[in-house]
């Protein structure tokens, strides 16, 4: 649904470029909900401005629903006619709302049906709807001020759905709100999209917000993306900063000659009796210096760290065996062998 290819964005800033974006390839899928999280500075906004071309792009191309805006002419308040129908399709909400304090709720909610040209009745009809759908439909005649920071968002993602887009772009959308009403806006969004088949692009500094709502997620730090994925492909990943960032455990060994491991469980495998397992078939006593349960991507996930009696050299069989029973053993001292030489102490290991 949202194509970026060799995304670059350089400002001039007093006399000196400034990479913001520096070939960045994103590819969100049509109905998923995408987060993009990175420090400040990472060049998060810049990507949400090119996306929908408030910002035009240095290089590289931006794809929306099969169109590709870079091709389409004029930026900003600037756009040409082919580039404001296009954009009328990608909904955006924003961090501080930016409602008219002048206007009503409805009327805000109006102001892009106003710009598309279409008529009193109908726009009526439509913001009522909308306001209706994100729960607000008793605040119509109320104006910005008389609302909650929650009921204001609310306000901006009927605004954003106004045109009937395919694509929700969020920025920053709960980094202003407290943390139970962040999970409200989240739910909301989340039943949008399943409700409406939107495809919803979050920008967030956030990991709770990629963990509560995000199906796929991208790291960024200094204009590029340094991983991506399905949230599940990212825990999936040995030595994912974002797995370990999303879902974090902590233990330290207690003492020499030692392997710690940390164990995920997904799924089927979180039910089986695997440790007590290991430790019966191997005889050996395993510690637990920690562990965690959660929901994350919607899917109840363990992480367990563990530790083993003896060097890695020692515990390649029963490393395999975790690993043959589904689960995903990362270990954790980085000096141990990588994931080919790992695999042929199993087989070794093995005969
Ligand atoms: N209009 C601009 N002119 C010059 N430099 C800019 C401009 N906008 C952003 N930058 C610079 O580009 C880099 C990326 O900024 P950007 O705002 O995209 O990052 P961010 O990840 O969204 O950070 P934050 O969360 O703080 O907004 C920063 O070094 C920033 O100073």
């Amino acid at each position: 649904m949202i194509t970026t290819t060799g995304l670059t964005k350089v400002y001039q800033s007093r006399g000196r470029d400034v990479t913001a974006l520096d070939g960045v390839d994103l590819h969100v899928r049509e109905g998923e909900v995408y987060g993009v999280i990175g420090q400040s500075g990472a060049g998060k906004s810049s990507l949400i401005r090119c996306v929908n071309l408030l910002e035009r792009p240095t290089s590289g191309t931006v794809t929306v629903d099969g169109i590709d805006l870079t091709a389409l002419a004029g930026r900003g308040r600037r756009a040409g006619k082919d580039l404001r129908r296009a954009r009328s399709r990608i909904g955006m909400v924003f961090q501080h709302f930016n409602l008219l304090s002048s206007r009503t709720v409805q009327d805000n909610v109006e102001l892009p049906l106003e710009i598309l040209g279409i008529s009193g009745k109908e726009r009526s009809r439509k913001a009522l709807e909308l306001l209706d759908l994100v729960g607000l439909a008793d605040k119509a005649k109320a104006y910005p001020a008389q609302l909650s920071g929650g009921q204001k968002q609310r306000v901006g993602i009927a605004r954003a759905l106004a045109g009937d887009p395919k694509v929700l772009l969020s920025d920053e959308a709960t980094s202003a709100l407290d943390p139970e009403t962040t999970r409200s806006i989240l739910q909301l969004l989340r039943d949008l999209n399943q409700q409406l088949g939107l495809t919803v692009l979050l920008i967030t500094h956030e990991m709770d917000v990629v963990k509560t709502v995000c199906d796929s997620a991208a790291l960024m730090r200094a204009g590029r993306v340094i991983e991506s994925g399905t949230v599940n492909e990212l825990l999936a990943t040995p030595g994912s900063e974002l797995a370990a960032e999303l879902f974090p455990v902590t233990g330290e060994a207690t003492g020499p000659e030692r392997t710690v491991i940390d164990v995920t469980f997904h799924g089927e495998a979180a039910t089986q009796p695997v440790i007590s397992q290991l430790s019966r078939t191997y005889n050996i006593d395993i510690s637990i210096l920690g562990a965690a349960m959660d929901t994350v991507a919607g899917k109840q996930i363990g992480r367990m760290r563990i530790e083993l009696p003896g060097r890695y050299e020692e515990n390649v069989v029963p490393v395999g065996f975790l690993r043959e029973q589904g689960l995903q053993v990362d270990v954790v001292d980085t000096s141990v062998p990588n994931d080919s030489q790992a695999l042929d102490l199993v087989e070794e290991g093995a005969k």
